[in-house]
Formats: C-alpha cells, structure tokens, sequence
C-alpha cells in the first residue's frame, strides 16, 4: 500500500480534484473532496460499495452462520482491513480471535458502575471505551519510541482488542440500563454479533440473525461523516485508537447522525399514539406536517450524501417482508414511506426526501424485543468501529498526515470577494 501510495503522489500529487466555494465552506463542507478513505465509497444514488461490493453483493458473498443467513460480520471486518473477501474458515479464525481478545478489564465495569445507570448509553459508552485506553498497545508503543514506519501494527492490535471488547461492553451498559444489571458470559461457541445478541439476554436464532445483519450494514460510510471523519481526524494527531474512537462515537452520539435512529423510534410512537386504529394518509400526512411546522426534522429522513433510498434501509426492509410482514410497527413504517418523501419535497428545500438507514432499524430491533430506543444508538456504535478502525490501521500503514484545514473568517470573505 505505501508503495502504491507514494506512486500515486509521486504522479498525481498536484492534479485538481475539484474547487472550493464559500458555499461549501459555510455548509459543512458538502462535496468537498479532501479526504483518503479506502474501506468504503459512498455514490449519492447507488449508496455504499465495501471495498467496490455493494450490500446485496455482500450479502451473497460473505459466509454466513447457517446456510441462506445473513453475513457474519467478522467478514466485513477482513474485507475492510484486507480489501479481500474471506473463506468461511478465515472468518471463523477472525471469530475465534476475537473472542480470545474479548475479556473486559476489570476496571472498565468499574467505571460503568460508577456513572448512574440513567446516563445516557453513548454516554456509558465512550466512558467505557475512554476507560480501556489504559490497555492501548499503540500508545505504549509510541511511548517506548517506536519507529513511526511500524505505527500500524500496534494500531491493528488495538483494532482488533478494541473490536473485540465492544460487544461486551455493549451488553453490559444494556443490562444495567435497562435489565437486572448481571453479566451474561459471552459463549465461546458463538460469532461476535451472536454473542453480542446472547450477553444481551437475546439467546434466539432470530435476534442473532438481525444482529449479524445490523453491525454488517452499519459499520462504514466512506470518511466525511461525523463518526467516521472525526475518529479520522483524532487518529491524525496520533491519539491511539480508543481515544480516536471514543471521539468518533461522541459524534454518533448526535440527533442528527447516529442518534436518528433513537429518535425515530420516539417519533414513531408519538405517531402510532396519535393515529390509533386510523392509518389514512391524510392523518399522517397531519403529523408529518405539524413536526415540520414545529421547526423539527423527520428523523431517518434525508441525507447529506445519498440522493435515493438508502440500500440499508432497502436491505432492512427486506428483512421485514421476509420475518415480520405483518408486524403493525413495519406497517406504519412502510406506510410513511408512501408519504413522508413527497411531503418533504413539497417543502422546496430538503435535498434528499427519501429514508435513511435509522427510519428502519429500530422498528426490527422492537419486534425482537429490544424496545429500548436509547440504546440503538450504541449498537450502532459497535459496528461503525469495525469500519473506522479498519481505516485507522489503513492511514497509520501509509502515513497519512495530521488533519489541519485551513479556517477563514466571514472578514476574509469580504477582503477577498467583496463587501456585502
Ligand atoms: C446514519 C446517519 O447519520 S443518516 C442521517 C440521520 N439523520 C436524520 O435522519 C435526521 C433527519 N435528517 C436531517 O436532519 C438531514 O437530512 C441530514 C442532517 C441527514 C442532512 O443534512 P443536510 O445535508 O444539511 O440536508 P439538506 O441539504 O437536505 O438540508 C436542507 C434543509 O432541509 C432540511 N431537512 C433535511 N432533512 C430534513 C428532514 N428529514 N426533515 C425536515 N427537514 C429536513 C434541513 O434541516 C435544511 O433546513 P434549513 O435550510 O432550514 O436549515
Ligand atoms: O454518511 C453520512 O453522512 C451519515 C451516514 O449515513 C452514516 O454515517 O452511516
């Protein structure tokens, strides 16, 4: 990879990729191209590719845990580090590994015991991630004055530790949240979004199924979004992967990223609520409309990248027809799918109508039981390390730069373009 990178810069380092406009310096740097990230591309109508393979591709090619299943993640997680898809036996290599690295330290329950169980999961959930830092072999690494040309190596073993211990820690926070608060030993027999499920309290095939399917489809989304581009930029100044990952995962912590998928699930039962019996268009089309007048979003709707219907939402969905066509809370969903999209184009200025990847997620995890909305956010958070860790070891091989854009002020604007 350093070869073929020092090539690329060597031939192509001073091509134009784009412009910069003062628009996109004001609005949150929409299209600017000015990041590398391998592990995934986003197309804003065909949605994400893994490493060129789009989701239904992977759902064909990665190994399952029964015949016709959905892909065991441990699969997305070589083919993100590796570019290369896995046999079955490798994937259950990676699954034995894993489990061999997932014991928590002591202390990090320690921690958790010491925040009120009513904090909020993410909140429960960085602080854990913060606690294990101690454990950091890349930060030691750096410590004993490691040659920067070998940084990637500790960083792939923090991956891997850090990949490990998140279902773990997950299920803990879930249990003292919202359960008897004991700690279910992971089964060493199990894959690592099985066992996620099963220390949970899930033990069914179903949940597990969901599981595996949940922490593939969540775990990248190229580089510029907020968990991704954060974890990103933290990992450039050489903070070791836990902190780089914490920081990531205090942005999937926002209403607008991955907490979306916390409040769609409130919307929808303040919507399910108002409509009884009474599913007519007209009705929910009243709703939609008095959530925008109140100056709030739809929650799962739109996307600062993608310009059609997420393919995970589309994957999601399909999951539904195929285990629980008849589910009312899937009806409703299904349903707002009818309307929402033309409601949001009338308003003239939302730029993608259509759902994303939280309009559909939470309405699986309630029929299986996980009906606790405040913690949806953190299991997406235990897949989307799979994808920015997978990355940070990535930039640490090839010596990607500290990130340090150049800010302007509206003074400069002006000098620059004009009074206004
Ligand atoms: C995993 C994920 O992170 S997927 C996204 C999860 N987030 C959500 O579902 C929250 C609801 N959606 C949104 O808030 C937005 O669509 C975002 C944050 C995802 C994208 O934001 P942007 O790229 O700025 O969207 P866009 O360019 O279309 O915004 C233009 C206007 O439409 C509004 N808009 C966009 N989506 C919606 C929506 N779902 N409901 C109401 N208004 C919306 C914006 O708030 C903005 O309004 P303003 O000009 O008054 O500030
Ligand atoms: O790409 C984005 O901006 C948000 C998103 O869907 C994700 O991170 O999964």
């Amino acid at each position: 990879m350093r070869e073929r990178m020092h090539k690329i810069k060597a031939s192509h380092g001073d091509k134009i990729m784009g412009e910069v406009t003062v628009n996109m310096a004001l609005g949150g740097m929409r299209g600017l191209k000015s990041m590398l990230w391998e592990t995934s591309l986003l197309d804003s109508e065909n949605g994400i590719r893994f490493r060129g393979y789009t989701i239904p591709e992977l759902q064909k090619k990665l190994p399952t845990a029964k015949p016709n299943g959905e892909p065991l993640p441990e699969g997305i997680l070589w083919l993100l580090l590796t570019g290369e898809l896995p046999s079955k036996a490798q994937v259950d290599s990676l699954s034995a590994e894993l489990s061999s690295r997932a014991e928590l330290p002591e202390h990090v329950l320690r921690v958790l015991d010491a925040l009120p169980a009513k904090a909020h999961p993410m909140t429960q959930f960085t602080c854990a991630i913060m606690a294990m830092q101690t454990e950091s072999k890349f930060a030691a690494a750096y410590l004993s004055g490691m040659h920067k040309s070998e940084y990637w190596d500790p960083v792939f073993e923090d991956t891997l530790d850090c990949v490990a211990k998140l279902p773990a820690t997950a299920a803990a926070i879930y249990r003292r949240s919202f359960k008897d608060g004991k700690i279910i030993s992971p089964d060493p027999a199990l894959d690592w979004a099985g066992n996620f499920a099963h220390m949970m309290g899930y033990g069914d095939e179903g949940t597990k199924e969901l599981m595996r399917l949940y922490m593939t489809i969540h775990s990248d989304h190229e580089g510029g979004n907020v968990s991704a581009h954060a974890t990103h930029l933290v990992g450039s100044a050489l903070s070791d992967p836990f902190c780089s990952l914490a920081a990531g995962m205090n942005g999937l912590a926002g209403p607008l990223h991955g907490l979306a998928n916390q409040e769609v699930l409130k919307w929808l039962n303040i919507v399910e609520n108002e409509l009884g019996d009474d599913l007519s268009s007209e009705k929910i089309s009243e709703l939609v409309h008095s959530t925008l007048n109140s100056g709030r979003v739809i929650p799962g709707y739109g996307h600062a990248v993608l310009r059609k219907t997420d393919p995970r939402y589309t994957c999601q969905r399909e999951f539904a027809m195929k285990h629980l066509p008849d589910y009312p809370k899937f009806k409703l969903v299904s349903k707002l799918y009818e309307i929402v999209p033309t409601i949001l184009s009338e308003t003239g200025k939302v730029r993608n109508p259509w759902p994303n990847v939280d309009a559909h997620s939470g309405v699986l995890l309630q029929y299986y039981g996980i009906t606790e909305e405040n913690f949806y956010t953190v299991m997406f958070g235990v897949s989307r390390a799979l994808g920015v860790l997978s990355q940070l070891t990535l930039s640490r091989a090839i010596g990607l730069a500290i990130e340090r854009p150049k800010s302007i002020t509206s003074e400069w604007l002006e000098e620059k373009f004009g009074k206004v």
